[in-house]
């Protein structure tokens, strides 16, 4: 089955390159458009046999199974392309999260559904997020399921979680990344360790921290207690976190949902304004 994706940028090729390191999807299944063409070129050089369609409306018209990868302002000139071609028997999958999927149903006779990624997928890790459409059949629940499976551990989520699902799931590495980070940073600051080290050390240390929590049989919490030993260094260390660091995650919270409302409304108004029925 050709698999057609709308936007080639970080998670269009994320996505195609996960499904292809994971044996899932051949380059030859897949056909690919984006609006700077050359990206999309690039990608077909380094997996031969991978398709570029010469425009959004050939990529619809040949695709059982399209992705849309583009940002939130850029699905009204994509469904104006695509509207006339896409048919009932199609699946449209956005990768958007405040695209709504009652107004995608609006605008496509298809099957459509939100799968939201996360950068993880490029190592065939972490969470994908379902929201199932109303069009959509189990035999294409289970397809997507059965897609997605190769690349990371999928999980049914209900629209109104989107934003705080993708929070965690999808924005957390660059957040996380961030955290590190600053704590090489003032690493070097304070005791003039050489940079490099820094980073690397924190680094290596993420990766086992990861395996720990999903494969060493650790909690959140269990790794704390296991590290804090009673009157030790580290508990010094996690009662600053404790008090300082949770509210600026509350905050964060509040802005990230914050920026999705605004989102929405515009998405929403956009696909609106002047539709023509
Ligand atoms: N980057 C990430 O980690 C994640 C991103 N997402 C979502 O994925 C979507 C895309 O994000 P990125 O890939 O990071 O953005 P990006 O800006 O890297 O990629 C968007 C791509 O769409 C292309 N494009 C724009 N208009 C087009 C059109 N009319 N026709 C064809 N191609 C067009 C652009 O040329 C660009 O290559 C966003 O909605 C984002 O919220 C979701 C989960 C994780
Ligand atoms: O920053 C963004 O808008 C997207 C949503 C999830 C990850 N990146």
């Amino acid at each position: 089955m050709t698999v057609g994706f709308i936007g080639t940028g970080s998670m269009g090729r994320t996505l195609i390159e996960a499904f292809i390191q994971a044996g899932k999807l051949k380059p030859a299944d897949i056909l690919a458009a984006n609006r700077t063409k050359a990206k999309a070129a690039l990608l077909a050089k380094n997996h031969p046999g991978l398709r570029v369609a010469h425009s959004n409306r050939q990529l619809a018209e040949e695709s059982p199974c399209i992705f849309l990868c583009i940002k939130p302002k850029e699905y009204r000139a994509v469904l104006e392309e695509i509207k006339d071609v896409v048919r009932p028997n199609q699946i449209v999958v956005s990768i958007t999260s405040p695209v709504m999927i009652r107004d995608l149903e609006e605008w496509v006779p298809a099957k459509v559904a939100k799968i939201i990624p996360s950068i993880t997928q490029a190592v065939l890790s972490g969470n994908s997020l379902f929201v199932p459409g109303s069009r959509l059949t189990e035999e294409d629940q289970e397809m997507l399921w059965d897609l997605f499976s190769t690349v990371s551990r999928p999980l049914v989520i209900e629209e109104r979680h989107t934003r705080i699902a993708s929070d965690l799931a999808s924005c957390s590495p660059a957040f996380l990344a961030n955290l590190l980070e600053k704590l090489a940073d003032a690493a070097v600051e304070e005791t003039k360790i050489p940079p490099e080290a820094a980073r690397s050390l924190v680094t290596q240390m993420a990766h086992g921290l990861g395996r720990l929590l999903t494969e060493g049989g650790f909690t959140l919490e269990s790794l704390q207690d296991r590290v804090a030993v009673p009157g030790g260094i580290t508990r010094e260390g996690l009662n600053l976190l404790d008090q300082d660091v949770g509210p600026v995650f509350n905050r964060l919270i509040r802005l990230t949902h914050a920026k999705y409302d605004e989102d929405v409304q515009q998405v929403q108004h956009s696909l609106c304004t002047g539709k023509k029925v």
